[in-house]
């Protein structure tokens, strides 16, 4: 058998003790498969003294990871650290400038320097590969860049985040409270190290501004993202939801139209009601979904675990059996140089069905002066579908409707005509229907 890949591994929490456990335990396996042994030499965290459940004594410890780009016995350097900058873009930069190979499960920071580090990666002609920061176990990078890279791709969205999936179907299984779901979430290892960036959509925002750029050939734009969270999601508009015929899901959306002026990428992540019959209905717990649709293969559907131990640390070992095979494919799908920068899309125009839930004070003349703005702004209401109960001492209460369908911008124009209003005691909270 051919010399073994040699791998540094800076990281030692929820993924990188996994990528121990499955490179012990699929040892020989996983070197059958990749035509060689996969040997962890080196690795680093922040505290050497903690328990793990792996054993760690077989290996060589760096107090800083930056030295394993100076390793002449190292390969691969496997980033598990997290953070979009600090020592993890610096070790992923050093890495590459010194011609080895990089993994990682790091979202955040593919978002924000991916195409740095992809034109790095190409000068020095080394791999650089990160199935597990998109969708955790799913395989969705290599779908959209292998599976489906005979079709020019006219839509990708589905469910990115397993922290928000959990709360949310925890939530709507058994009404739990959003704070302790949170704290399970976290205590599962399902959540980034700030969980705001789970449940305010930034993580889902980082993934699919990566599966944009994959999907349509441009240039990764996350701050193009329209982001929002599941935090203002109430207990009510579960319920609210629930009688209609729906769950609420965070999804995130991108598609891709060119016109005179080149690309006009749209890319959203915010919670939407899905029907229950949808397939993105299905998902329960940290479990993802990624729907891919190309011109000639059609819909593609991909399901699984997006976060945990043993799914992730799945992932970030598919690549280094990827690169142990010598496979060395362009890290974006196509070379640095010929992804194109892109115009955001205005959404003014996408036609949809929404759910508008405002929170009012319980006063005369309230509901009447929110379907005036509605029907100045031309937004047509489908269903009223609560009038909440009468406040007790002045307490705000909730009025939810439904809209037919119709284009975005009415929306936003009626809550424009609104802003400001005094009958308002919180921004309105808008998702749109997807059945
Ligand atoms: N947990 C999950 O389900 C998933 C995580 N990821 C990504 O994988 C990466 C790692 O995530 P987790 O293992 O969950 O995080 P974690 O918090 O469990 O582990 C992080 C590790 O990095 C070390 N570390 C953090 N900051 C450091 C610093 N400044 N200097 C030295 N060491 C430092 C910690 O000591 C720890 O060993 C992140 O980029 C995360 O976004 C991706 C997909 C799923
Ligand atoms: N915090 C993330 C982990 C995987 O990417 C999530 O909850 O999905
Ligand atoms: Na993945």
């Amino acid at each position: 058998m051919a010399d073994s890949l040699r791998i540094a591994l800076a990281g030692l929490g929820t993924v990188g003790a996994g990528v121990i456990r499955v490179l012990t335990e699929n040892g020989d396996l996983i070197a059958r498969r990749a035509g060689r042994p996969i040997e962890i030499v080196a690795v680093n965290a922040r505290d050497r003294s903690k328990d793990r459940g792996v054993d760690l004594s077989g290996y060589a410890w760096e107090d800083d990871m930056a030295a394993f780009a100076d390793r002449d016995d190292v390969d691969v350097v496997v980033e598990l650290v997290g953070g979009s900058d600090g020592p993890a873009l610096a070790l992923a930069r050093k890495t590459l400038a010194g011609g080895k190979g990089l993994v990682t499960a790091n979202k955040a920071m593919i978002a924000h320097h991916g195409m740095e580090l992809a034109e790095a990666a190409e000068q020095a002609g080394v791999p650089l590969r990160y199935e597990a920061a998109v969708a955790g176990g799913i395989p969705a990078i290599k779908g959209l860049g292998e599976g489906a890279a005979a079709n020019r791709i006219e839509r990708i969205y589905g469910i990115l985040n397993g922290t928000c999936n959990y709360i949310l179907s925890q939530m709507e299984g058994s009404g739990a409270d959003f704070a302790d779901v949170l704290k399970d979430a976290q205590e599962l290892g399902y959540a980034e190290a700030d969980p705001t960036f789970d449940v305010e959509g930034v993580d889902a925002a980082h993934k699919l501004a990566i599966l944009a750029s994959l999907a349509f050939g441009t240039r990764i734009d996350f701050g193009a993202v329209d982001c929002s969270g599941i935090s203002a999601i109430r207990a009510a508009d579960i319920a609210q939801a629930d009688q209609l015929g729906f769950v609420i899901r965070l999804i995130g959306l991108a598609d891709c139209t060119t016109d005179e002026l080149g690309p006009r990428l749209f890319q959203r992540v915010a919670p939407c009601l899905v029907a229950k019959d949808h397939a993105l209905a299905g998902p329960k717990g940290p479990t993802n979904a990624v729907v891919i649709e190309g011109d000639h293969v059609g819909q593609l559907l991909l399901q699984g675990a997006g976060a945990g131990m043993g799914p992730t640390a799945s992932a970030v070992v598919a690549d280094l059996i990827d690169i142990a095979r010598g496979f060395n494919p362009p890290p974006l799908g196509l070379p640095a140089a010929m992804l194109q920068p892109s115009t955001p899309a205005d959404p003014a125009g996408r036609r949809n069905r929404a759910y508008i839930r405002f929170t009012v004070a319980d006063r005369p003349g309230v509901l009447a002066e929110i379907t005036a703005a509605l029907r100045d702004a031309e937004v047509s209401i489908e269903s009223l579908i609560q009038h909440g109960k009468p406040g007790e001492d002045g307490e705000p209460v909730l009025v939810a409707m439904v809209t037919h369908e119709g284009p975005e911008g009415s929306v936003a124009k009626a809550l424009d005509l609104l802003a400001g209003s005094p009958a308002l005691t919180e921004a309105p909270l808008v998702m749109r229907l997807i059945d």
